[in-house]
């Protein structure tokens, strides 16, 4: 199949991504706060909203096990119906990170990965037709090392709609919003059960959607789920207009269906990863990559909902 038709396939599928055509909606269910333009995140939770159904969001990290490799894993991402996609920069120090995405980390970096290398990541992802909308995950330092200015010029110019910097409390990011904004990129406010007092602050200045951690610790699946999830997760539905979306061990449809039940969205990473992680001898096989590529579709594809 050409690219050309690819790219008419997806935008087919997901006519109200492209931006350009009007869904139709008469009232936002999610409006961005204040005087902030909406983004495409903001239009894909709304198209979601209104069929009644849940935002899955695939978290991979960039480059593992290469760059080629994670450009067709988007593309099958997108085609199991992925809605929304976190593209992990690979860094030295993950520390929020399970050692799943460590390991992929130092996979990725193995292969030199940067910003800037998942930035055109974005880019040629779009050149392919990906239409979903891209949240770029990295911690602080390798932004820094860029430079603010450059980072948000280059996120601006690459596609980037969202931006989750886990290792940047509330507190401290006011600078990151105010920049964040002027690029138009939403930078996602991260809210643990222990955000407590700080979630009203955190949801007051939150952009795009809220992104609810289901348990305390690090990412990796998870049979269980902090004991007071469901509670949290309606309470911060409560305090905002945002879409909310949970995160941390999700790893199977009947988990992402029981929390579809309280949310607009769901994050998976690790699952995806692990599954990924386990398919790198045959994605490196010419003989066994397009079927490696198509059990990783399959696996993506049971979690939508
Ligand atoms: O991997 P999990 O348990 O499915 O959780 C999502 C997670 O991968 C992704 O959102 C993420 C990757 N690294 C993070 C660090 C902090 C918060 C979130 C993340």
């Amino acid at each position: 199949m050409n690219i050309q038709s690819n790219a008419v396939r997806r935008i087919m599928r997901h006519p109200a991504a492209e931006g350009g055509l009007s869904t139709g909606a008469a009232s936002a269910s999610f409006a961005a706060p204040g005087d902030v333009r909406p983004n495409r995140i903001d239009e894909t939770f709304r198209r979601i909203g209104e069929q009644g159904g849940t935002a899955l969001i695939p978290f991979l990290t960039v480059g593992d096990p290469d760059i080629e490799t994670t450009l067709e894993i988007i593309e099958r991402l997108e085609d199991a119906g992925a809605d929304i996609l976190e593209l992990g920069v690979p860094y030295s120090d993950p520390l929020a990170d399970g050692p799943v995405i460590q390991r992929a980390s130092s996979r990725a970096l193995q292969q030199l990965i940067t910003v800037r290398t998942c930035l055109d990541i974005a880019k040629k992802s779009r050149e392919r037709g990906v239409n979903m909308p891209f949240v770029l995950f990295t911690y602080y330092n390798p932004v820094l090392q860029m430079g603010l200015d450059e980072f948000f010029d280059q996120a601006s110019a690459h596609g980037i709609s969202g931006l989750i910097i886990p290792d940047v409390p509330y507190e401290e990011s006011g600078e990151l919003l105010e920049r964040a904004d002027q690029a138009g990129i939403a930078l996602i406010p991260l809210v643990a059960p222990t955000s407590s007092e700080r979630i009203e602050r955190i949801l007051n200045n939150g952009r795009g959607f809220v992104y609810c951690v289901s348990s305390l610790g690090v990412t990796g699946e998870r049979a269980s789920f902090h004991e007071g999830v469901d509670a949290f997760i309606r309470d911060v539905k409560s305090r905002t207009e945002l879409p909310v979306a949970v995160g941390f061990g999700i790893s199977s449809r009947e988990q992402v269906e029981r929390f579809s039940e309280l949310c607009d969205g769901v994050v998976v990473g690790s699952a995806i990863v692990r599954t990924i992680e386990s398919l790198i001898p045959d994605l490196m096989n010419a003989d066994k990559r397009e079927d490696a590529l198509l059990q990783i579709r399959k696996f993506v594809a049971e979690l939508k909902v």
